[in-house]
């Protein structure tokens, strides 16, 4: 059959050429019949793998070997990748079941400091430092702190370090920061002005206490200051004084002129507090003025509410020293009625309070009219520790002045918790005012409640006032200006006028509606036992008080050394067992939560939901 196979080869057109003599293509590829090809595949790739992409005779006779090649490696690679993700999925998982044993060894204490430090750094992370958008965006920072010729006295320089501590230690003063100025317990030998010297004996202040002590030469020296001292202990002088200095050094190297200044700004989160501050710095400055050997020392209230144009002689010759609200002073700058070309010194009293005010935004408009280095000073009796780590990011070198815990509350008060069910407060309250003569502030953190208990206490005979956000910038005005002048003997008063406000010889606070955060206790009760008076507080609370606030108070007892309460030594604290409440939350100073129960973090939240349901609802 030889023929048939010869002659049917023989039918097809004879090739002219011999296979072996003829030079075949070089792409030249034999034809592989698609079995053939299908156990090729099956072989490189895997029967799973080809179940899936089985394809009929025709697609595979349109496609190369080479291609299926290829994708027999993409898929190789992707075999191969699946492995890796395989493999690092186990290793995660060893990993965690890894923590999971040592998480299970950790103290509650352990777990809840590195839930904190883990909260913290998320909250700081999208934090920028107190600094004007051109810093921020320069990244301008500036490592050495502003050059002062102030120097103390030869023989306090002669002093040891040693020495020098010592006298930290006798007066209780905590300081952190590099080549510290040295601690002076007298004002003559700070190198202030006779006038201002003969103007603070007649007010009756003699020594320097414990933060001006350090405060006023670590200022002098042109340091960056964290100031943290209990309510009623002088911070004011401690951060006025030092401006008016600073304003007399420049005054005397280049008079100001019309639209110039300040040199020295104040930034108070309320208008009564910057309206006293701005009168201390008026009444030391008219001192100098009236001795008539130093030069005329302007100093400007800045505050919303007011008239601008009444201090018009005073923008007209230039200002050395402005006391300030935000609002207002953003305004004034922004109109370039005032301008921060010359500003070497920027003080933000109540720092803490400006901060989670809601003033950060303000402070940082106003920071970016700052051109040059200027000294910073932060200053408040509660300075939690993350507005200290936000803070010190944000100045130079700064030195930390504290004399006591930052949210402890003032030694000298006595501090009296009482339960008082909500339907008996008013008719206690009565009972609670014949403790002390008069003047007695009684603070609520509701404006209605305050508004109720001064019509109460009217019609009971009691010459009180009130003052409250709500209230016109003249009511406010005449609460304070008649209480501190003792036209009227009570005071019914909301946070707002717990901050700074020094009135003399408060006998008794009352504080009718315990505060959520305990920062804002600290301050209410502040108001009373100042410059080393003693004073006392009786606080109403009951079922209405969260268990939280009550922790947080009961610490606060314990701290002070007062009596607490039955009702209160009840109150467990959870994570008492192994110390964690004493640490104190970095967000609010309070000792009786964590980081994570934070009444201040709570109500930030709530904030900004309620902005993301209006901006979501505004449908932009
Ligand atoms: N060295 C001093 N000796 C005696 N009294 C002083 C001294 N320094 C300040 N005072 C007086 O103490 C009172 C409280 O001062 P100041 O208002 O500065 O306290 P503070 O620490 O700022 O309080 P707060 O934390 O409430 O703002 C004021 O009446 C002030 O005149």
């Amino acid at each position: 059959m030889t023929a048939i196979a010869s002659s049917s080869r023989s039918r097809r057109s004879p090739s002219p050429i011999g296979k072996d003599d003829y030079e075949l293509p070089a792409d030249y590829k034999p034809y592989v019949p698609v079995a053939k090809r299908r156990a090729q595949l099956l072989s490189t790739l895997g029967t799973k793998h080809l179940a899936k992409r089985v394809k009929t005779s025709d697609e595979l006779d349109q496609q190369t070997l080479e291609e299926e090649q290829d994708e027999g490696d993409a898929e190789e690679r992707a075999r191969e990748k699946l492995r890796r993700e395989r493999t690092l999925l186990q290793a995660a998982q060893e990993v965690k079941e890894r923590r999971a044993v040592e998480d299970a060894s950790k103290t509650a204490a352990e777990r809840e400091a590195e839930k904190e430090a883990q909260l913290l750094v998320e909250m700081e992370r999208g934090q920028k430092k107190l600094a004007g958008a051109k810093e921020l965006a320069e990244g301008t920072t500036w490592t050495e702190s502003l050059k002062s010729s102030w120097r103390p006295p030869r023989f306090i320089r002669d002093m040891s370090d040693e020495e020098h501590q010592r006298v930290r230690d006798q007066f209780h003063i905590l300081t952190e920061g590099d080549d510290l100025p040295p601690p002076i317990n007298n004002f003559a030998d700070m190198k202030i002005p006779r006038p201002i010297l003969d103007y603070l004996k007649k007010k009756g202040i003699k020594k320097p206490t414990p933060i001006q002590m350090q405060g006023i030469p670590t200022a002098f020296a042109g340091r960056d200051i964290i100031g943290i001292a209990f309510t009623g202990s002088g911070k004011t002088l401690a951060f006025t004084l030092p401006a008016i200095m600073l304003a007399l050094e420049s005054e005397a190297r280049l008079p100001l002129v019309r639209g110039e200044g300040p040199v020295g700004l104040i930034i108070c989160p309320s208008r009564e507090l910057a309206r006293q501050t701005y009168e201390g710095c008026q009444a030391m400055c008219t001192a100098l003025k009236e001795s008539g050997e130093y030069p005329e020392i302007r100093s400007l209230l800045c505050i919303g509410g007011i008239n601008m144009a009444d201090q018009g002689d005073v923008l007209n010759k230039g200002v050395h020293i402005a006391v300030a609200t935000p609002g207002r002073l953003m305004d004034m700058l922004d109109k370039g009625r005032l301008n921060a070309m010359n500003c070497k010194y920027l003080c933000m009293d109540e720092a803490d309070r400006m901060i989670d005010m809601g003033f950060e935004e303000d402070v940082r408009s106003i920071m970016s009219h700052f051109k040059f280095q200027r000294q910073t000073l932060l200053f408040s009796a509660t300075m939690p520790r993350r507005i200290q780590d936000f803070a010190s990011q944000s100045l130079v070198n700064p030195v930390l002045v504290n004399v006591g815990r930052a949210g402890a509350a003032n030694m000298d008060v006595i501090q009296e918790v009482e339960y008082v069910k909500q339907e008996a407060k008013m008719v206690y309250l009565l009972e609670c005012l014949q403790k002390t003569p008069p003047p007695v502030i009684i603070f609520s953190d509701n404006k209605n409640e305050v508004d109720d208990i001064q019509e109460y206490l009217l019609l009971k005979g009691v010459e009180a006032v009130a003052i409250h956000g709500s209230k016109t910038q003249e009511e406010r005005e005449y609460a304070i200006r008649s209480f501190k002048t003792g036209a009227k003997d009570v005071m019914v008063a909301s946070g707002v006028a717990s901050k700074g406000l020094d009135f003399n010889e408060i006998q008794h606070v009352i504080v009718y509606s315990m505060p959520k955060e305990i920062e804002d206790y600290v301050h209410e009760i502040g108001r009373t036992g100042r410059s080393g008076k003693t004073g006392i507080a009786t606080t109403f609370i009951n079922m209405n008080t969260s268990e939280q606030t009550l922790l947080d108070l009961k610490y606060l007892l314990m701290e002070a050394k007062q009596k607490i309460p039955e009702f209160l030594l009840s109150i467990d604290d959870p994570r008492a067992a192994n110390g964690a409440g004493l640490r104190g939350c970095p967000i609010c100073g309070g000792l009786g939560h964590g980081l994570s129960d934070c009444p201040k973090l709570e109500e930030a939240n709530r904030r900004t939901q309620a902005a993301q349901a209006r901006y979501a609802g505004d449908g932009y």
